[in-house]
């Protein structure tokens, strides 16, 4: 695939996407994790990169979200989608969601919505969400023990890239093999010539050792996993709180994530604990039991009685203290006591088998001597063998679980991302509970919303007055202060918005056009100077070109300069949509005006206050049709004149 061609993708990043095992899959997928795991892309940019993908697929260019509001509207929607998430992934991955004009993304995302709001959303599902992230790789480590040989410079570069954590050296015959087995605990030979090589210490000869990461680096998976645990334990419960089917056994994946701590070292195996206990402790083992063997002595030259003959004394006295044939005369047995006991505590607490005990023989001088000293030398063997026979233990153990969890590796990345894409299924699961959602349905012209209830309102979505509001063409939206016009125009721009997404709509039913464009223009903040007026002007006037069939939702545009001026360029503007088969409301306050200035009829539906109730208004949300809903004024004119006798009321109210 040609990266390049996905709109956004310069060289510079189809490169970086290039280094990726898995780039379309991916781009397919809309995974954004396995995409921000290319060099130097950040998540929100692989969600763009992702979108990209997406549109170029379906022949979608984009155009869809017209203007700024219109993208704040999407950013709003987006954010309360995102809101229900449990993970950063899913996070991301609800930004591949936007507004499309084209019908088979409309129709992809339907679908997966549709699948998406049956699930069950579960809180013991939620939970174990939350403990689930995209897999990492964790930092390459060290194996200093073990090298990799060579005679091939060829080879030697393929071989240093495919084992980072390893030393590749490069032997020109069997005695440089032979030199590295005496630095190196393994080595393993890469070429067939050395097959049958004869030289002390571990050599292997493994012609195919770049097939063989799990014999030869076990290190790297064992570190994987312990990297990835609760990522992946947490997945793991997913799929069973869930009930989904696991891309791997369990059972398999909890039995080797169990058999190597947080550091990727071997747990759970008595003997390689036994025997790294042991290789610690010597040290201290050799010191008491030293120790032991001097108390024994000590007291047992106390309790002596020692007969001494003359020239022995005499040679005492003259050639210093030199009690060895003393004590060889008249303690032989009692050293050897206590050589014994010296040995049986080495043994007992380095809990050492037979066949490793050999060195201990040696641990103590065989001719008597007081006090006893232990050699050094063969405290370092003995040492050195239990290292051995536990570095080979390991190296055994860690090999057997490299291949049970080399088995695992691919699968758990689809038991992880299945987690994950879970949350992104729940997210637009609880969505459409929380506001009460079904799918719209697409045909006919303009919109129908039935019972639609605005998520974004600044009250509780329970307190939420229901909105039946059908508009075929171009209309105006008249009605009192805060009757919930600015409001209605959020709806509508929101039930759009979602339903081009291919996502349920917070409404009983809904009916629209596939509509090209959404431009939605917010009230401006008070009157503009001549300058920004006339750029706001020019903004318009693209308003009447583009799509035919876009949505256009304009609020209060007569804000934007005095009420007379405004009413004849809104009038032009709706001429202009009115021939053009758009779909257009504008609330404005000026439809008596601007119906003046229109040389069409423009109709005019209206949000109606049916009366003040302790001085509040009680307002019908739903917009009439074809009806110019009074204004807040003239309400509380009509209210003065039906309570007061002052006649001057009456006069005022004939004004409006
Ligand atoms: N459908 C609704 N259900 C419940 N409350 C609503 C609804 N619509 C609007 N409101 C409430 O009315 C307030 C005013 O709504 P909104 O700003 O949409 O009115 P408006 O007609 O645009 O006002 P103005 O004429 O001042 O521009 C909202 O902040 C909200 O509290």
């Amino acid at each position: 695939m040609e990266f390049t061609a996905i709109p956004g993708v310069g060289e510079k990043t189809a490169a970086s996407l290039a280094r990726l095992d898995d780039a379309e899959r991916a781009l397919r997928d809309g995974d954004v994790a396995a995409l921000a795991r290319a060099p130097g892309l950040t998540a929100g940019r692989a969600a763009a990169i992702a979108r990209g993908a997406i549109r170029k697929r379906h022949g979608d260019d984009g155009g869809f979200l017209a203007t700024s509001h219109t993208r704040d509207l999407y950013e709003d929607v987006l954010g309360l989608l995102q809101a229900r998430t449990e993970t950063t992934y899913a996070e991301k991955r609800l930004e591949t969601l936007f507004p499309s004009t084209a019908e088979s993304r409309i129709e992809e995302v339907r679908a997966f919505a549709s699948e998406a709001m049956a699930r069950e959303v579960d809180d013991a599902v939620l939970d174990a969400l939350s403990d689930v992230a995209p897999l990492k790789s964790p930092p390459t480590q060290r194996v200093r023990e073990r090298c990799l040989a060579t005679a091939d410079a060829e080879r030697y570069a393929e071989t240093d890239e495919a084992y980072p954590e390893l030393s590749v050296e490069i032997v020109e015959d069997g005695r440089d093999i032979a030199e590295l087995a005496r630095s190196y605990s393994t080595v393993v030979v890469i070429d067939e010539t050395f097959a049958g090589i004869d030289v002390e210490g571990d050599v292997r000869v493994w012609p195919d050792a770049l097939d063989r990461p799990a014999d030869i680096v076990p290190e790297r998976l064992l570190n994987f996993f312990a990297a990835n645990r609760s990522r992946l334990l947490a997945a793991a419960e997913v799929h069973e709180a869930a009930g989904m089917d696991p891309a791997c056994s369990l059972a398999d994946l909890r039995d080797g994530l169990s058999r190597v701590d947080d550091d990727g070292e071997l747990v759970g195996d008595d003997e390689l604990t036994r025997l790294t206990n042991a290789v610690d402790d010597v040290s201290a083992a050799v010191s008491t039991a030293e120790s032991v063997a001097n108390d024994h002595l000590r007291d047992a030259i106390r309790e002596q009685d020692v007969t001494i003959e003359g020239t022995d004394f005499l040679s005492l006295v003259e050639q210093g203290a030199r009690v060895d044939s003393l004590l060889d005369r008249e303690l032989a047995d009692q050293y050897d006591d206590a050589l014994a006991k010296a040995r049986e505590h080495v043994v007992d607490s380095l809990s050492l088998k037979s066949g490793e005990d050999g060195p201990v023989e040696r641990l103590f001088p065989t001719d008597p001597t007081f006090p006893v000293e232990h050699r050094e030398d063969v405290a370092s063997r003995l040492k050195t063998e239990l290292g051995a026979a536990r570095d080979q233990r390991a190296a055994r153990l860690k090999a057997e679980l490299a291949t049970d969890l080399g088995d695992l590796r691919e699968p758990v990345e689809a038991l992880v991302r299945d987690a994950l894409e879970r949350d992104v299924e729940l997210a637009v699961a609880r969505f459409a509970r929380d506001f009460e959602c079904v799918m719209p349905e697409f045909g006919g012209s303009g919109f129908a919303i039935e019972g639609g209830r605005s998520p974004l309102l600044d009250v509780d979505f329970a307190d939420v007055d229901p909105v039946d509001y059908t508009v075929e063409g171009v209309t105006l939206l008249s009605g009192v202060n805060s009757g919930g016009k600015t409001s209605t125009l959020d709806l509508v721009g929101v039930v759009v918005l979602l339903a081009h997404m291919g996502l349920p709509v917070p409404a009983e039913r809904v009916r629209l056009e596939t509509f090209e464009e959404l431009h939605y223009y917010a009230k401006s903040q008070g009157t503009l100077d001549a300058g920004a007026f006339e750029a706001t002007l020019r903004d318009f006037a693209d308003l009447t070109e583009g799509a035919e069939n876009r949505l256009v939702l304009v609020d209060e545009l007569e804000s934007i300069t005095e009420p007379g001026a405004s009413a004849k360029i809104i009038a032009g503007i709706l001429e202009e949509l009115d021939g053009q088969d758009a779909t257009a409301v504008f609330v404005s306050h000026l439809a008596g005006g601007i119906r003046e200035a229109a040389d069409f009829h423009v109709a005019v539906d209206g949000i109606e206050a049916v009366g003040l109730e302790d001085g509040q208004l009680v307002v019908n949300r739903s917009p009439v049709k074809d009806h110019l809903a009074r204004s807040t004024p003239e309400l509380i004119v009509e209210k003065l004149a039906g309570e007061s006798g002052n006649a001057f009321y009456d006069r005022l109210l004939k004004k409006f």
